[in-house]
């Protein structure tokens, strides 16, 4: 796998990762595409597959407004989103498969030994950001959280991810996104920021193609890890092949 054939990839250094979380930091989409249909059918709705993937990266609002609109329910926002909210954070903290990516602990290890900053953007609500973190144990990397509840437009809009790099103090130009879906990687876009597709088989049919680059696991991502640009002047460098944890498991 080589890196975009683009200078600006090359020549501009990347000071911090943003990373999405469902899809990307943990495997959720699938958890919550069933829990979703669930709640769609309770309340009449029966969207189809096309329509169901359109909805992810995008917050609970958003994806219950466009169901009310678009399958004509009479009931409202709050009250599908309380029945909704609870069954989702009542599975997600009795779930006991709930575990980081394959190898995205070595990563983000060798991040934090390299001393780039992270943080983590996501639509989910902040509640369930908080259980995901804690559960995982993900939440010994990411101090910046920041959920879609926090900015006035979700994505695919740029907002989140623009927040997440005021609050890391670094300029947009110089953030690079991980993202799973379509409207994650066009909020990426909007902000100006370069953006690797993460294409999980769990999180639907996306259309990463606006992109930079694609993966499949975070093994293609430590194969490339010397070739990015990272702003490494004040780290501790280690030779390349290196590794920070568990070379066999990579
Ligand atoms: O922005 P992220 O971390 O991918 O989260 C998006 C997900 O947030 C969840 O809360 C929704 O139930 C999903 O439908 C949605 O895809």
């Amino acid at each position: 796998m080589m890196l975009p054939d683009d200078q600006t990839w090359k020549k501009d250094s990347i000071e911090a990762v943003i990373f999405d979380m469902d899809g990307v930091l943990v495997d959720s989409e699938p958890i919550y595409f069933d829990i979703e249909r669930a709640s769609f059918a309770h309340f009449g709705a029966y969207p189809d597959e096309a329509e169901h993937h359109g909805y992810v990266g995008v917050t609970l609002e958003t994806m219950w407004q466009r169901v009310l609109d678009k399958h004509q329910l009479e009931f409202t926002l709050e009250q599908v989103l309380t029945y909704h909210k609870d069954n989702v954070m009542t599975i997600m903290r009795n779930h006991s498969e709930l575990k980081p990516m394959p190898h995205l602990e070595s990563w983000l290890d060798w991040l934090a030994d390299k001393q780039v900053p992270v943080a983590v953007a996501s639509s989910s609500p902040k509640v369930l950001i908080e259980l995901i973190m804690d559960k995982t144990g993900l939440g010994r990397y990411f101090n910046v959280r920041v959920s879609g509840e926090e900015v006035a437009n979700g994505k695919p809009s740029p907002d989140i991810f623009l927040h997440a790099a005021n609050l890391l103090g670094v300029n947009p130009s110089k953030c690079l996104v991980i993202e799973d879906s379509r409207n994650g990687v066009k909020a990426a876009n909007s902000a100006g920021m370069r953006c690797i597709g993460y294409n999980n088989p769990g999180s639907g049919s996306q259309n990463l193609s606006l992109a930079d680059l694609q993966i499949s696991g975070y093994e293609q991502l430590w194969a490339l890890r010397n070739m990015l640009p990272f702003c490494l002047e004040s780290s501790h460098q280690k030779e390349s092949g290196d590794l920070v944890s568990s070379p066999s498991s990579l």
